[in-house]
């Protein structure tokens, strides 16, 4: 029998290859963030677990750098302000940590990244509803069978796996491409 990092790497390799029918879906989606930040509007992420440290990361991407030394990029995770997940969890309900935030902090015209490997969670699935009710695009980076988020969001990129760490690890892959693509729309790369 293999060891546990053999075959994590198999799958992980397998379901690499996989991805590659996801190219039209990720090119399509570089776009459209392009545009929301070529447009004037922000770009915002949420998640939960592993899905909420991806956001950050990939906020920071936006309004640190990426690959070329550029004008900073508006981006904003909902997932790191402890203050505003304690009081809103405690207050209202884990549910609402994600909309309540987006509600108070989003306009028309700006695009909300959905990070869930299930598709499920009920404060990611809250943030994209009170998205779509403002006029703010939604992509969702999804897993499994995309779940109800599938559903709910403008674009949905499935990542057609069952095990979260691989599809965890699938989507920081899309992320860091949707970050070297929006660079290159915008003429930043
Ligand atoms: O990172 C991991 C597992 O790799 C966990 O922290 C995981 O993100 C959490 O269980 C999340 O709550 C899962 O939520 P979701 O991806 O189904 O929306
Ligand atoms: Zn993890």
């Amino acid at each position: 029998m293999s060891s546990l990092f053999l075959r994590n790497l198999d799958e992980h390799l397998q379901l690499m290859t996989a991805l590659r029918t996801l190219e039209p879906q990720v090119q399509a989606a570089g776009q459209r963030l392009a545009a929301v930040l070529s447009g004037g509007g922000k770009l915002m992420f949420c998640g939960n677990g592993g899905s909420a440290a991806d956001s950050q990361h990939l906020a920071s991407e936006l309004t640190g750098r990426f690959i070329k030394d550029r004008r900073p990029l508006a981006g904003l995770a909902l997932s790191t302000d402890s203050s505003a997940l304690s009081c809103i969890g405690n207050d209202y309900s884990f549910d609402d940590v994600f909309a309540r935030q987006l509600e108070g902090l989003g306009r028309a015209g700006d695009g909300l990244v959905a990070i869930s490997t299930s598709g499920n969670s009920r404060n990611v699935i809250r943030a994209v509803e009170a998205a779509g009710r403002l006029g703010i695009f939604t992509l969702g980076l999804l897993g499994r069978d995309g779940g109800q988020l599938l559903g709910l969001c403008d674009l949905g990129l499935v990542v057609p796996h069952s095990v979260t760490a691989r599809i965890q690890e699938a989507h920081i892959l899309i992320g860091h491409t949707l970050c070297g693509l929006i660079e290159a729309e915008m003429g930043l790369a």
